[in-house]
């Protein structure tokens, strides 16, 4: 076996001891086999190996390693980095990652608290797993749109030709139907200079249609051996199963993963790019609605914004904008009617104020829209369940419940920038991120790691196996302190008590990756914040 860098040897998992920094990055390989630091583990301590990689050590620390290109093909060729003769980077030793680096997914610890799962770091390593003129990469986009979808496929193509001197990149028209239906696009850093501007995703995108043996015959016949998949929770499920029929094929292709979604949906990474842009444009949809709610007698201002089952964007809005009063999300159960219920709240905030301001996730209340059952059962091309318009349904039920009894008039307006939000193009801060994704995504897959997704832990960009993001949804959770902290600044009812439904009873459930007390970082390069 030519190296050890993953922690593995013929299947086995190994544990990691103490050993000198020096002792990795040489010979065929990021570690020697000699002093490469790890011991083999007993049968028993080994995790089911074909869908977890773990590396345990001392004091409770567990690396959740990724799969190498050497675990299924014996004797790779390794080649010096040609990052190392770059003005850029070859100055300063230290930007190259040390071969035992590892982030952290736990920085909230006590004294005698395990260490817990780390990650293993992103970054250049000084040996690479394939040549330059060798490579063939292609990149695809999957899913619903997000703000930073070009950068991604820009620093892609920038960072494979400047930092590695690739310059065979395709793009796959369409998503993953696009691998065996249309023609490939060729990206150069010249056709991509300034896609960074625009909103969508140059080379289209689609739901459904993974069809993972077609994919990887076109992967197979095409000569490709690097593949970049951007795309949410079912795009990496999907990149899953590709990885898993291409190490069946014994090809020496990495599989990357770039994590997606406008929802924050994805579990282990701080955030998702995007979020921020999406975030920022909401505040206009929101500043509109309470501009017309101050405009007329007992305004009310309703805002519905994306969320499919997370209510990030919403209370993230809700509280940078400071003019909402009220926030639903799909984490938090309501309730319309009677003592506590919604419409109360609404009828006294009016009476307080005359005005009010409302945000809704497109995910919240929908147990309670009466569906027929055809309707309940409606799935779009990739299985995800078509919600209803809880926008509609709640300004029919506002009106209704002021007009009953000629109660009180108010004016509604109701404002749906869902599609809006997600079309602009990422804001600066997401810019940098988008860039850093896609840098770390091209620095593994020549490190010749496959089968991850990359993404920020703790302010750390760090390569995580598939199944730890696909495992889950990120969810609010409603009993973080960041929930508390909404409820305060709008001065909600929890709506708790009607049923007596506390969501604090799933004591089991993850707290929200945005930060273990629910803050998320204002910037991927800061990770002081403290409150
Ligand atoms: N379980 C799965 N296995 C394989 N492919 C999947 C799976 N779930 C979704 N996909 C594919 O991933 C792509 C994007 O999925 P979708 O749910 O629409 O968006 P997102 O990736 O943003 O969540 C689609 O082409 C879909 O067919
Ligand atoms: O493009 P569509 O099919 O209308 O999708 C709408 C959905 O896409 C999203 O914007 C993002 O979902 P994905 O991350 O799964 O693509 C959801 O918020 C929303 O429910
Ligand atoms: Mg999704």
């Amino acid at each position: 076996m030519g190296s050890l860098c993953n922690g593995t040897d013929g299947g086995a998992v190994y544990t990691a001891v103490p050993r000198s920094r020096s002792g990795g990055a040489e010979g065929n390989g990021e570690y020697s086999k000699s002093g490469n630091g790890f011991a083999k583990l007993a049968p028993m301590e080994q995790e089911s190996a074909s869908k977890t990689k773990n590396v345990t050590s001392g004091f409770g620390y567990v690396l959740e390693d990724v799969p190498h290109l050497s675990d299924y093909i014996p004797d790779l060729p390794t080649y010096p980095n040609p990052l190392q003769d770059h003005p850029a980077y070859s100055v300063v030793r230290r930007y190259f990652v040390d071969v035992d680096d590892t982030v952290a997914q736990k920085i909230v610890v006590r004294k005698d608290s395990p260490r817990g799962a780390h990650f293993r770091r992103a970054g250049p390593r000084q040996r690479v797993y394939y040549e330059s003129d060798d490579v063939r990469a292609c990149i695809v986009t999957c899913g619903g749109l997000c703000p930073g979808l070009n950068t991604v496929i820009r620093e892609i193509v920038c960072g494979l030709h400047h930092m590695y001197g690739v310059t065979s990149v395709v793009g796959i028209d369409g998503g993953y139907r696009g691998f065996y239906s249309r023609n490939t696009i060729s990206l150069t850093p010249n056709t991509v200079n300034d896609i960074h501007k625009r909103g969508g995703t140059i080379l289209g995108t689609s739901r459904g249609g993974h069809n993972t043996k077609k994919i990887v015959d076109c992967i197979q016949d095409r000569g490709i051996n690097q593949v970049y998949i951007i795309g949410g929770d079912g795009t990496q499920k999907g990149a899953s199963a590709i990885f898993e029929e291409i190490r069946r094929r014994g090809l020496k292709v990495a599989v990357v993963g770039i994590p997606k979604t406008i929802d924050n949906d994805i579990p282990v990474i701080d955030k998702s790019f995007g979020f921020d842009s999406a975030v920022e444009e909401a505040q206009r949809a929101i500043n509109a609605a309470h501009v017309e709610a101050t405009s007329t007698e007992n305004g009310i201002g309703l805002v519905k914004l994306m969320g499919r089952y997370s209510g990030f964007i919403a209370m993230y809005a809700t509280l940078a904008s400071r003019d909402v009063d009220c926030c639903l999300i799909p984490e938090s159960p309501f309730y319309l009617e009677g003592a506590g219920g919604l419409l109360e709240y609404i009828e006294k905030r009016i009476k307080e104020n005359g005005h009010m301001v409302i945000v809704i996730a497109e995910g919240a209340g929908q147990e309670l829209l009466s569906e027929s059952a055809e309707l309940q059962n409606q799935q779009d091309a990739s299985g995800n369940k078509l919600l209803q318009d809880v926008g509609l349904w709640i300004s029919q039920k506002i009106k209704d419940y002021f007009s009953k009894g000629k109660k009180m008039a108010i004016n509604l307006k109701y404002i749906d920038p869902t599609y809006m939000i997600r079309a602009i193009p990422s804001n600066a801060s997401d810019n940098v991120y988008c860039t850093l994704l896609a840098q770390s995504a091209v620095h593994g897959a020549m490190a010749g790691y496959t089968s991850f997704t990359v993404g920020p832990v703790n302010g750390r960009h760090a390569y995580i196996p598939f199944h730890r993001i696909t495992e889950r949804q990120n969810k609010v959770v409603i009993t973080d302190r960041m929930w508390a902290r909404l409820l305060l600044s709008t001065n909600q009812p929890s709506f708790f008590s009607k049923n007596g439904v506390i969501q604090a009873s799933n004591e089991n459930e993850p707290l929200s990756e945005l930060l273990d007390d629910g803050f998320a970082y204002s910037s991927v390069m800061n990770n002081d914040f403290t409150c």
